[in-house]
Parts: C-alpha cells; sequence; structure tokens
C-alpha cells in the first residue's frame, strides 16, 4: 500500500512489533517519528538509519508513554520535524508476569500507566494535532489475544488490554463524525523481547525449562509458527491506509489461528 507523503509516529518503536511497524510504514510511504524511552536511543536511532535506506525521512524522539506531556511533545516533534501527522501507532506497552494473588497497587499502577493512560493520551494528542492541521487522521493501538480472552498470570497485563479494546471502541464512536478512525490490532504470540521475559517468569513461577512455555504456547497456534513483528506490521499497514476507510472500532485478531471470534 503506497501513500503519498504522510507521517505516522510509532511508539515503542526501538525495538520488537514498533520496529517492524515503522519500517512497514516506511515502505508503504510514511515519514516516520520512531519513538522510545531515552534508554532505547541507540536502537531507535538504528531504526532511524533502517527508515532512511528505504528512501523516507525518520526522527527519534524520546517519549516515556505514560507521561501526558511526552506524548504531547513527541506529536509536535514529529509534526515540525516531518512536515505533517497523519497517523498514531499506541504500540509501546509491558507485560507483567504475576500469579493474581501477588499482584500489588504499584504493579497495577505501573502496567494502566504504561498501557492504559499512554492510548489515551496517544488519541488525545493526535486529535488535537490533526485539528490543528484541520484534516482527519488514523489511530492504532496496540491490544492482544490478551484483550479477548484473559490469561493466568498475565492479569494485569490481560486487563489493561481489555482496557484498550474498550477505549478503542468508545473512541471510535466518539471521532467518527470528524472522520478519523481508530482501530486495534491484537496479536498472539510474538518472538519479541516481551516473550523472552513472560517464558523467563512462567519458567520461575511453574519450573519449566527455558523456552518451554513459548513452544507450549507456539505449539497451540493453528498455523504452526510463531508470530512475527512483519505479521502484525501488515494489518497495521491496513489500518493505517486508504483501504480501512470504512473500518473503525475494531480490535483485529492477528494470532495465526489461536482465538476465534
Ligand atoms: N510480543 C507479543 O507476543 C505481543 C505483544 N503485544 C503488544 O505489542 C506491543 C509491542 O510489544 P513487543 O514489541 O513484543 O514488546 P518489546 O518489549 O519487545 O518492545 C516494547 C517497546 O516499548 C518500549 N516501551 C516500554 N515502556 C515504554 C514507555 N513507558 N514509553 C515508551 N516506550 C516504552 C520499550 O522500550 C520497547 O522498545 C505491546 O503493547 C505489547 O503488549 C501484544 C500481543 C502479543
Ligand atoms: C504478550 C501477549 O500479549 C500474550 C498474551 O502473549
Amino acid at each position: 500500500m503506497i501513500v503519498s507523503r504522510k507521517v505516522a509516529l510509532v511508539t515503542g518503536a526501538g525495538q520488537g512489533i514498533g520496529r517492524g511497524i515503522a519500517l512497514r510504514l516506511a515502505q508503504d510511504g510514511f515519514d516516520i517519528a520512531v519513538a522510545d524511552l531515552d534508554f532505547q536511543a541507540e536502537k531507535g536511532a538504528g531504526v532511524v538509519a533502517e527508515i532512511e535506506a528505504l528512501g523516507r525521512r525518520a526522527v527519534f524522539v524520546t517519549a516515556d508513554v505514560s507521561n501526558r506531556d511526552d506524548v504531547f511533545a513527541a506529536v509536535n516533534t514529529a509534526a515540525e520535524k516531518l512536515g505533517g501527522f497523519d497517523v498514531i501507532v499506541n504500540n509501546a506497552g509491558i507485560a507483567q508476569v504475576t500469579p493474581m494473588l501477588e499482584i500489588t497497587a504499584e504493579d497495577l499502577e505501573k502496567i494502566f500507566c504504561i498501557n492504559v493512560n499512554s492510548v489515551v493520551w496517544g488519541i488525545q494528542a493526535a486529535v488535537a494535532k490533526f485539528d490543528e492541521l484541520g484534516h482527519a487522521g488514523k489511530i492504532i493501538s496496540a491490544a492482544s489475544i490478551a484483550a479477548i480472552q484473559g490469561f493466568p498470570i498475565l492479569g494485569a497485563y490481560s486487563a489493561s488490554k481489555f482496557a484498550v479494546r474498550g477505549i478503542t471502541q468508545a473512541a471510535a464512536q466518539e471521532l467518527a463524525p470528524r472522520g478519523i478512525t481508530v482501530n486495534a490490532y491484537a496479536p498472539g504470540i510474538v518472538g519479541t523481547g516481551m516473550w523472552d521475559l513472560i517464558d523467563e517468569k512462567l519458567s520461575a513461577i511453574n519450573g519449566k525449562p527455558r523456552g518451554q512455555n513459548l513452544k507450549e504456547n507456539v505449539d497451540g497456534i493453528a498455523l504452526g509458527r510463531i508470530e512475527t513483528p512483519e505479521d502484525v506490521a501488515k494489518i497495521v499497514s491496513f489500518f493505517a491506509g486508504p483501504d480501512s476507510d470504512y473500518v473503525t472500532g475494531q480490535v483485529l485478531l492477528v494470532d495465526g489461528g489461536m482465538l476465534y471470534n
């Protein structure tokens, strides 16, 4: 899907799914703001270089997505440096691997600030910029299979992703009169740093050898292989491009066949 010179900001784009999305949207013709935490600046610079090698413009923007001011500043920087603003991908997120009876107030505060508040800030910042620029745009957020079904030991994470689904449905209805679409992607088991962490923590809890929890989850995928960031990025490409102009409020499973709705 080639678009004519547009700008997208992708959060958590220093690695993993976010990097895959940033590269795919660059291939689609977008100039890209690669947003991530400060400590990811070196990886972010690498992603910027990869995008530039594709012939597109890119900037790295430091932002902690749990901080509303950071998100607004990132959107402003993207628009100023890249000359427009059309799409936000609220991708950044964290996992927590904690049995329900051990979840603390601090755990909940942290995961909701990063996985949920960030989506609200991203929607607000994007809409403010679309209004300022006098055009509509597209808002896309990271849900998960855990937004459709709760996963044991991932209870706080599942709750945060259910919240992303609710926000996506509500925002889609509120923003439809402005021509803005709001959708989310729901990956399954993607081979990134996040699943390295989940596998490690599950091993510590259930005593299975490292890699075994990941293998058991991948064995349950109908299409028979682990998901890649590129698999996810194809769906984001659809939501960011004109072929999804009549799609809003959707949370699209891209899981190789794990859940069916
Ligand atoms: N890996 C998987 O199997 C799945 C991942 N997802 C979701 O996809 C999204 C991306 O996940 P992965 O790429 O796998 O994770 P990852 O851990 O590999 O990458 C996450 C990125 O987000 C950044 N990040 C974390 N906290 C941040 C903050 N406060 N502000 C800004 N950036 C922050 C990290 O620095 C990192 O670059 C997340 O929202 C995750 O919940 C959804 C379903 C499955
Ligand atoms: C990381 C994630 O979303 C799951 C459920 O695997």
